[in-house]
């Protein structure tokens, strides 16, 4: 099961010294475990030389079968607060909300016995939300993990946002987002997300992406870039690798 993951770095479009580590994987089931494996190995080590770990998770179709996988490494769990890279402005108990996908692919088997913290709750409003978010994000964190679109978003940070400047420069862990207009935020255009100042928050970085297209958006963002026109990049800011973990 939680076997070595042993990833091989081997893009050849990889730079020396660059500021990811690419992890690919034969297929999907490689790349599940191997997620898995990984991110479950920094919670270890937290949990060894702190009182708690703290997971940074995100939504989207991707990660599903690596938070199931996850949830079943046998970590200390009660030790362990799970809480949200990003939201669509949704209650926790909306099926499209990212807690909802926590929820049911993470806080269960050992997992079940985390503390997560969800980013939206009935009765707040947007603001009282990201005070909340704010008021306990100023911590370590063990691990964020990252999706990416075929727009090159991450988190609830998208190309051509309306105030992407002022995101970008926030102090903030985290910040309201109105990304109308944005089509890679679909119908759920209001969010909260964590912004480059609260990712430094972490501790090691993973983004998990498969299939060929976004291994190119992944590719030509490296090639051109520009941070507003490919937010993943924000990812690579600072001193932490980002570790990519892609399969076919
Ligand atoms: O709530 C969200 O929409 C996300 O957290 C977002 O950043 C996601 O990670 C990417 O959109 C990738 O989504 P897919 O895995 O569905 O491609």
């Amino acid at each position: 099961m939680l076997d070595d993951p042993t990833p091989v770095p081997h893009d050849p479009a990889q730079p020396a010294a660059a500021p990811y580590r690419w992890h690919e994987h034969r297929n999907a089931d490689a790349w599940t475990w191997a997620s898995a494996v990984a991110i479950a190995a920094e919670l270890r080590r937290d949990l060894a030389r702190r009182p708690r770990a703290r997971l940074l998770l995100s939504g989207g179709t991707t990660p599903a079968p690596v938070y199931r996988a996850l949830a079943r490494a046998p970590l200390d769990w009660a030790r362990v607060d799970v809480a949200l890279v990003d939201e669509r402005w949704l209650q926790p108990s909306d099926p499209d909300s990212n807690a909802w996908l926590v929820r049911s692919n993470l806080l269960r088997d050992n997992a079940a016995m985390s503390r997560f913290e969800s980013l939206t709750r009935p009765g707040h409003g947007m603001e009282e939300a990201v005070a909340f978010a704010n008021a306990h994000a100023r911590q370590h964190a063990s691990a964020a993990v990252l999706g990416m679109g075929e727009d090159g978003h991450t988190a609830s940070l998208f190309p051509g946002m309306a105030a992407l400047d002022r995101v970008l420069a926030s102090r903030q862990p985290y910040v309201a987002i109105d990304a109308g207009g944005s089509p890679g935020a679909r119908q759920w255009s209001k969010r909260i997300s964590l912004t480059p100042a609260g990712l430094a928050f972490a501790q090691s970085r993973f983004l998990l992406i498969q299939g060929k297209a976004k291994r190119d958006v992944f590719r030509q963002a490296m090639a051109d870039g520009d941070a507003k026109r490919w937010p993943v990049l924000l990812a690579m800011q600072g001193e932490v690798p980002l570790d990519v973990h892609w399969c076919p």
